[in-house]
């Protein structure tokens, strides 16, 4: 057999010679295809620690994989299109990242995404239990504070859940944090690290400057600053866009930070700490954004919040509020 058919190269000659990186993580992306999808998916075929990757979408997946195969690393890629074709996507992978979903537009909050979101994600996670039910579970679309209790029911309906593999992605908070406290103090932000914890909306991200590595302090004016640029940076970016969507490449690389982590601690790496939004018992609320711990089964442990400052509480205190109607909004919805 000629390696061109009708002008074309055999694809099935081409797979038959495709090599991955012998050994590696298999890592699904879901929503691949969209403004998130596409640098995430070019990052994680970058990523040395996979060996296959999966690209499903409802649409465009074709060209999106097409494109992103002829990169010359290690990781295999294949590209799946629509419901029929979600299973083979999903089987047999570690690691699944949902970036799946619509974005917000200018005047909108992220839980104007509800009712379109609530439904994709739940679809998803249902052939997640079905196919990979193993799998670490790193949910994106918004709004996550929804979206990760709806994940989490599907998860207990099938049987399948493990709370330590379910986690909403909140590292674009930090991402910001650490760009916006090296601006005002004048660092590297690649020196800075600032514990963001609470939820991904509004005044349910909570960045403790209190609490950040290498300790600083900052006047009252400068706090109340950074707290608000960091609780609006989503905002501040889909104003900037103007209609044609929110933060895709920022969000794709904080997607990617994490992705890796994720899969440094199912390594075995020691000492891998991030935030994220998650099953959790650090407050009376069932899922909270917090510094955990990753490792070989997903979260091996979840931080106190440590001591926090008297504007720290207050914040706490309004957040816990409105993360506790999101929380149960979504578990209603997956539950009725
Ligand atoms: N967690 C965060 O920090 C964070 C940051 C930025 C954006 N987001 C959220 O991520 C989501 C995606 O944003 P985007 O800018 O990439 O949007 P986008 O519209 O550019 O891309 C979304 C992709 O999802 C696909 N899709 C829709 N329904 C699907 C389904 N049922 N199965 C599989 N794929 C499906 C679309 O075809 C599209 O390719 C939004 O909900 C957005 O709010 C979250
Ligand atoms: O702001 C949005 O709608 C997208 C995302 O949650 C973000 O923080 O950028």
């Amino acid at each position: 057999m000629g390696l061109k058919m009708e002008g074309k190269i055999s694809l099935e000659l081409t797979n038959c010679r495709a090599k991955g990186g012998s050994s590696g993580f298999k890592v699904a992306i879901l929503g691949a295809a969209g403004g998130i999808g596409q640098p995430l998916s070019m990052f994680m075929k970058m990523n040395p620690l996979v060996s296959v990757l999966h690209l499903y979408d409802v649409a465009n997946t074709p060209g999106v994989t097409s494109d992103i195969s002829h990169m010359d690393t290690g990781a295999v890629v294949r590209g799946f299109l629509g419901p029929q074709q979600l299973e083979n996507a999903l089987t047999g992978m570690d690691l699944v990242i949902i970036p799946a979903g619509v974005p917000r537009k200018p005047g909108m909050t992220r839980d104007d995404l509800f009712n379109i979101n609530a439904g994709i994600v739940k679809t998803l996670c249902e052939g997640i239990a079905k196919c990979c039910p193993n799998a670490i579970v790193n949910i994106i679309s918004n709004p996550v504070n929804s979206t990760v209790p709806i994940a989490a029911e599907v998860f207990k309906k099938a049987g399948t859940y493990d709370p330590k593999k379910l986690l909403g992605v909140t590292m674009l908070d930090v991402v910001r944090a650490n760009t916006f406290v090296a601006e005002v103090l004048g660092l590297d932000p690649r020196e800075v690290d600032v514990p963001v914890v609470g939820g991904h909306a509004g005044i349910t991200i909570l960045p403790l400057l209190s609490q950040i590595n290498p300790p600083c302090s900052f006047t009252s004016e400068e706090a109340a600053y950074l707290t608000s640029r960091i609780q609006n940076g989503g905002t501040e970016v889909v104003e900037a866009k103007a209609g044609v969507g929110s933060a895709t490449l920022s969000m794709a690389y904080a997607a990617v930070k994490f992705a890796d982590a994720c899969l440094r601690g199912l390594r075995g790496d020691a000492d891998v700490i991030k935030c994220a939004f998650v099953p959790s018992v650090v407050t009376e609320l069932p899922f909270f954004a917090s510094k955990v711990r990753l490792g070989r089964n997903g979260i091996e442990e979840i931080y106190a919040l440590g001591p926090l400052n008297e504007s720290e509480r207050a914040g706490l205190k309004m957040a816990k509020k409105e993360l506790a109607v999101s929380i149960e909004k979504g578990i209603l919805f997956a539950t009725k």
